[in-house]
C-alpha cells in the first residue's frame, strides 16, 4: 500500500517514523579580498545559492586577527540586513546556506561553525553528507570530545583539534583521509581560506576571481551575481589555500573515479550555472530531447501541447517540445513566493506547499491532451497533486514524461530521501506508478538516454564520471 494516499496515513507514517529524515544539499561561498566588502559580496553570493538550502544561513568574516560569525534560521534576506552586515568587516569571509542532512534544523547547527582549538580560531562551512559520521562521532565521544551540535559537520572541527599536526593545512590533509562521503569544505582562519572537494567530486565547487581576488562557490551563478570571472572547477580530491600570497593548490587524494551527482544537472543546480563546463539549462534541454526520442510513437500523435512543471522542468520541457516538435504552452503557474517543496523538512509542510504553489492556466489546458514534463519523481507527491488539479481544470489527457530515470534507491550523499519506502519507484513498476498518479501514460528517460544528453552538450571525458546511485544502486565510493 502506498504511504501517501491520505493525510491520516501520512500522519501515522510520520508518527511511527518519528518524522521524515530529509537530506539534500547546501550552498557554500568564500572570498579572500582585503580591498573589498567581503561580507556584502558573500551575502550576494549566498543569495544566488539560496536554492541549495533555505533552513538557515550564516557568514563568518576574518579581520586578520579574529573571526566574527553571524548566523540564524531563515533565508539570506531574512537573516541579514545592512546593519548586521556592516558589523562584519574583514579581509575574507565564508558563508553557508543550509539544508539539513544530519542533525536538527536548528540555529545551533547553522553554519559556518566557528571554534577555537590549538590550531587557532577557525570557521567551517560544509556541503555534503558524511557517511561514516556515526562511527567518527562515537570514537570521538569515547575519547572525551564534547559535541556542541548534532550535525556531521562539527566532526571535522574536532578531528582537526585532535590532530598531531600543528599547522592547519597539514592537519586538514591528515584528517580528511578519515572521513567518508560527500563533502565540500570551506574553512576560514584569521589569515586564510582552505577549500576542499571530496575525491569523488559529488558536489560541484568552482573557483573564480573578482577584482583580482579569489572566490569559491558551490555554483557559478554566484560568480555571475557578484561580477566574478569563472576560472575553473576545483578538482575532485583537490584542496586550495587562499591567503595573502595568492592561491596554492594541493591534490590531497589520488584521483579516483570522479562521480559528480547527476541530480545536480537534473534538478539541484540553477540552470544558469555551469558544471564541468556544461551549462545546466542546456543539459536539461538535452535530457528533454533524448526523452522525446525515446517516446513510443502514439504519445506525440495524441498530444496537443507540451508543458513543464515549473520551475526546474521548464528547460527539459522546451527540449521535448523542440524535438517532437509540439507547441509549448504554460499549463501551470508557480507562486514564486513559495519555497522549493522538495527541500522542506517535513512531509506535512511539503503537501501543503505543493497545493499552494502551482495553479493551472485553465484556458490553455481545458479539453486538451497534454504532455507534462517533470525532471524527477521522488515520492510522487508533486506529480499526483498536479495531475489532480489539471484534471479538475478540464485537461483531457495527461501524458507524463520524466527527464530522469526512476529514483529507486535512497541517496546517502545528499538527496531529499533517506529510506527506500519513501521512493515511489523503489518497489513499483512504471505501470503501477502511472495508475497511482492517475496519468494517461508515463515515460521515464533511460540511464543511457541521460548519459547521451550530457554527452550531447559536451563530450564526456575519459576522466569524468557520474554518481548514478539513486538510479542503479551502485555507490561509487565503495
Ligand atoms: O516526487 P516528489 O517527492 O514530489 O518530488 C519531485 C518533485 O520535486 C521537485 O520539484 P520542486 O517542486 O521541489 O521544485 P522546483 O519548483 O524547483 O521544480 C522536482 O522537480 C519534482 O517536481
Ligand atoms: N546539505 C548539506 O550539505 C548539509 C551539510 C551538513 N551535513 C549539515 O547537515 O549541516
Ligand atoms: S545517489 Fe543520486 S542524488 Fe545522491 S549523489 Fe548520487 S546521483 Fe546524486
Ligand atoms: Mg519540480
Amino acid at each position: 500500500m502506498l504511504i501517501y494516499e491520505s493525510f491520516n496515513q501520512q500522519f501515522i507514517y510520520i508518527l511511527t517514523k518519528g518524522g521524515i529524515e530529509v537530506e539534500e544539499e547546501c550552498g557554500i561561498f568564500g572570498i579572500y579580498a582585503p580591498d573589498q566588502d567581503v561580507a556584502q559580496l558573500t551575502y550576494y553570493g549566498l543569495y544566488a545559492l539560496q536554492h541549495r538550502g533555505q533552513e538557515s544561513t550564516g557568514i563568518s568574516v576574518s579581520n586578520s586577527n579574529k573571526l566574527v560569525t553571524n548566523k540564524n534560521m531563515g533565508l539570506v534576506n531574512e537573516v541579514f540586513d545592512e546593519h548586521n552586515l556592516s558589523e562584519l568587516t574583514g579581509i575574507s569571509a565564508i558563508g553557508h546556506v543550509r539544508y539539513t542532512t544530519e542533525g536538527d534544523s536548528s540555529v545551533v547547527n547553522a553554519q559556518p561553525l566557528t571554534v577555537k582549538c590549538k590550531l587557532g580560531e577557525l570557521s567551517v562551512a560544509h556541503n555534503g553528507n558524511l557517511i561514516n559520521s556515526e562511527e567518527l562521532r562515537n570514537r570521538l565521544e569515547k575519547e572525551g570530545t564534547i559535541f556542541h551540535t548534532n550535525s556531521d559537520s562539527e566532526i571535522l572541527a574536532h578531528l582537526l583539534a585532535k590532530s598531531q599536526e600543528n599547522d592547519l593545512l597539514a592537519a586538514f590533509q591528515e584528517v580528511i583521509k578519515s572521513i567518508q562521503g560527500a563533502y565540500n569544505f570551506l574553512m576560514l582562519t584569521p589569515d586564510k581560506i582552505l577549500a576542499v572537494r571530496d575525491p569523488w567530486g559529488f558536489r560541484p565547487l568552482s573557483l573564480g576571481k573578482v577584482a583580482g581576488n579569489y572566490v569559491v562557490a558551490s555554483e557559478t551563478c554566484a560568480f555571475d551575481t557578484i561580477g566574478a570571472e569563472f576560472l575553473r572547477d576545483i578538482e575532485p580530491g583537490e584542496m586550495v589555500c587562499i591567503d595573502h600570497n595568492g592561491l596554492n593548490s594541493y591534490q590531497v587524494f589520488e584521483k579516483t573515479k570522479p562521480s559528480l551527482c547527476m541530480f545536480e544537472y537534473i534538478y539541484f543546480a540553477r540552470p544558469d550555472s555551469n558544471i564541468n563546463n556544461r551549462n545546466v539549462h542546456l543539459v536539461r534541454k538535452e535530457l528533454g530531447r533524448e526523452l522525446a526520442k525515446e517516446l513510443p510513437e502514439e504519445i506525440p500523435a495524441k498530444a496537443d501541447l507540451v508543458s513543464g512543471v515549473p520551475d526546474s522542468s521548464l528547460s527539459a520541457a522546451s527540449g521535448v517540445s523542440e524535438e517532437l516538435p509540439a507547441p509549448y504552452e504554460m499549463a501551470l503557474i508557480k507562486n514564486r513566493y513559495v519555497g522549493r517543496t522538495f527541500i522542506k523538512p517535513n512531509q506535512t509542510n511539503r503537501e501543503i506547499s505543493v497545493k499552494i504553489k502551482l495553479n493551472p492556466v485553465e484556458r490553455t489546458v481545458a479539453n486538451k491532451n497534454l504532455i507534462l514534463v517533470d525532471d524527477s519523481i521522488v515520492r510522487g507527491t508533486t506529480i499526483s497533486n498536479i495531475i489532480k488539479t489539471l484534471k479538475k481544470s478540464g485537461t483531457s489527457q495527461i501524458h507524463v514524461l520524466v527527464s530522469s530515470p526512476p529514483v529507486k534507491y535512497p541517496c546517502c550523499f545528499g538527496i531529499d530521501t533517506s529510506t527506500s519506502s519513501e521512493l515511489i519507484a523503489s518497489n513499483q513498476s512504471v505501470s503501477n506508478i502511472k495508475d497511482h498518479i492517475q496519468a494517461d501514460s508515463l515515460q521515464y528517460l533511460s540511464v543511457e538516454g541521460m548519459l547521451r544528453a550530457v554527452n550531447n552538450v559536451s563530450k564526456i571525458q575519459n576522466n569524468e564520471g557520474f554518481c548514478l546511485a539513486c538510479f542503479n544502486g551502485e555507490n561509487p565510493s565503495l
